[in-house]
């Protein structure tokens, strides 16, 4: 069964939950300390009435009471400073926990969550707990425990009396139980809307080159006007449903004191109640119907704020990727063997029985109409999908079975589209990686990107991205993502579409990088100019996610088939000839 949403926040909590415990702790004498200057007023009360107050008796009652208060001041401080260090430390904990899982799932789940849902539930959704946990632990256990004392208290004074005020409370807690029947299910939706509104935005923001083209506003944005509209509905409905039952728990917590001055009035006037014990439940009363109030108020902001906490949950249960066979494998050489693979994202295959082999040290590039599977092919070579047990073995072992550390260590990939930090040209090489600057500089050489990094102002120092005005070209981007490649030196590389940008100079420089690039490893290439892997050792054709003829530029030519039309087409020849 799914533990609770608190339960979850603790086992996240580790040795922060000590401080929650000591704030709950302060919480409760806070709100102790809230009360003891009402019984010693009754006691001051009480004493001038019977004519007392001559000893000093009263003067030692008000210096409680002062006490009382300075005490009440320095339990809050602690309570809240107790809770603010464990709601940051479990924010920071949550964080990095969260960022480090994203870390390990597999694409898929990309796929399925959009980037505005992810980065709310990290961001704001972790934040939400931190209002949980700093300010509504430690008042929801000071709203518990007034009312609990208050009541024994008055229970105390004059029973009958005390029980009477229960009365409106009972009603008003049957109308709140009725409220949040379904309020879980209204919660979720509000969550899920708040994410969807987050993805549109980022949306929006991605491509606001192409909606300026378009002449299109956030207001024209459909998909953004419909979010907006739909999350205003809901609050519209949301305080429709609530908004009776509400006035109606509110009222009858009211009334408590309607019925309390005229039935205390009585019984003082009966004699059953001193005046002293009347002021005391005209106080308390009041006070203990406030404190229900600020209930009822924190149990709609608690659902709220927790409902946050289960989009968190939605990404630290996601099984990580499997390593099913941990250690032991550390280098490869990268013989790669494809034996009768089929993949399919969804329903349908967008690979079918694919059979291959990549000797170690060879290359084979990857060729087709678009949408034949060629990246899907090179996606699951690096296990950014996982392909069926055994369909895929590298060194004779099976793809599943290497660690994915191993595999990601071994393996390189220059992607379509070429990821840039907002950093320096010299961080963007490294990514980190424990290389030193000579090494970079060598493997920028290699890529042909180190002539055009020195003729920038800064060099390597040059910062990236929005707002420092430099802007790399996309030629000058994929020779940035070869000279990660050349940095990384693993034994097998995967480049997708590399020489997409087509101006002459960029291609001829890429198709230089790239001729060093291949000696003595194994390379996956995937192709729509052909003229680009005419020396590769095989290249293999797919259509509709089968293989359909594989073999040297030369052989596949001779063989006047699909391969021989594709380069006919004008999707080879063009620069070749
Ligand atoms: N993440 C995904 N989810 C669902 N379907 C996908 C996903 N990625 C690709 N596909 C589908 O799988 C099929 C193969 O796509 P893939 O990108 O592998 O083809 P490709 O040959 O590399 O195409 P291109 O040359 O245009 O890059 C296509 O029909 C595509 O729509």
């Amino acid at each position: 069964m799914k533990s609770s949403n608190l339960s979850f926040i603790l086992s996240h909590a580790g040795r922060q939950k000590y401080k929650m415990y000591a704030s709950v702790v302060f919480s409760v004498l806070t709100a102790l300390m809230n009360l003891v200057p009402f019984m010693l007023i009754y006691k001051i009360l009480e004493t001038l009435m019977a004519g007392g107050g001559a000893n000093g008796q009263v003067g030692r009652l008000v210096v409680f009471t002062a006490l009382a208060a300075v005490f009440h001041m320095v339990f809050l401080i602690l309570s809240l400073a107790f809770s603010h260090m464990a709601a940051f430390s479990i924010l920071h904990e949550i964080r990095v926990k969260a960022m480090d899982h994203l870390g390990k799932l597999p694409l898929g789940f990309f796929r399925k969550h959009s980037t505005g849902h992810i980065k709310k539930a990290i961001d704001e959704d972790v934040e939400k707990l931190e209002l949980f946990i700093a300010h509504q632990v430690p008042d929801l256990a000071e709203a518990v425990v007034t009312p609990l004392v208050v009541i024994v208290y008055l229970i105390s004074l004059h029973w009958p009396m005390a029980l009477f005020l229960l009365v409106p409370l009972i009603f008003s807690f049957l109308t709140q139980a009725w409220m949040y029947q379904g309020r879980a299910e209204m919660m979720r939706q509000y969550t899920t809307l708040q994410g969807r509104l987050h993805s549109t935005i980022v949306e929006y923001i991605r491509g606001i080159a192409v909606f300026k083209a378009f002449n299109l506003t956030a207001r024209s944005f459909h998909q953004y006007t419909e979010t907006t509209k739909k999350y205003l509905e809901f609050w519209i409905n949301c305080t429709y449903d609530t908004m009776s039952y509400y006035t109606v728990s509110l009222i009858l917590i009211d009334s408590g004191l309607i019925f309390t001055i005229p039935a205390g009035g009585i019984l003082f006037l009966r004699g059953s109640l001193s005046s002293a014990g009347y002021v005391m439940f005209l106080l308390l009363s009041s006070v203990f119907l406030q404190s229900f109030k600020k209930l009822l108020e924190l149990g709609m902001n608690l659902s709220m704020l927790l409902a946050g906490a289960d989009q968190i949950r939605g990404i630290l249960e996601t099984e990580p990727q499997a390593d099913l066979l941990q250690g032991g494998v550390h280098q490869l050489k990268g013989d790669i063997v494809i034996n009768d693979l089929s993949f399919a994202y969804q329903e349908e295959d967008v690979l079918q029985q694919v059979n291959l082999q990549i000797p170690a040290g060879s290359s084979a590039a990857l060729v087709g109409p678009s949408g034949s599977g060629k990246t899907t092919l090179g996606l699951l070579l690096g296990r950014f999908y996982d392909a069926p047990p055994g369909a895929i073995t590298i060194d004779g072992i099976p793809i599943e079975k290497i660690p994915v550390k191993t595999l990601m260590d071994q393996t390189a990939f220059v992607f379509q589209d070429v990821f840039m930090l907002n950093d320096t040209i010299y961080n963007n090489i490294k990514l980190g990686m424990e290389k030193s600057r000579e090494e970079v500089e060598a493997a920028a050489r290699k890529a042909q990107i180190h002539d055009f990094i020195m003729s920038l102002e800064q060099g390597y120092d040059t910062v990236l991205g929005e707002g420092t005005g430099i802007k790399l070209s996309g030629g000058e981007k994929q020779r940035i993502s070869i000279a990660r490649v050349f940095l990384k030196d693993a034994p097998i590389v995967v480049l997708d579409e590399i020489t997409s940008y087509s101006d002459i100079d960029n291609e001829a420089r890429i198709q230089q990088a790239m001729q060093t690039l291949l000696k003595n490893r194994t390379a996956v290439i995937i192709a729509h100019r052909l003229y680009t892997i005419k020396n590769v050792d095989q290249i293999v054709v797919l259509e509709e996610g089968r293989v359909m003829e594989t073999g040297t530029h030369e052989l596949l030519l001779a063989k006047r088939r699909k391969y021989h039309a594709l380069w006919h087409r004008g999707e080879g020849g063009v620069r070749s000839a």
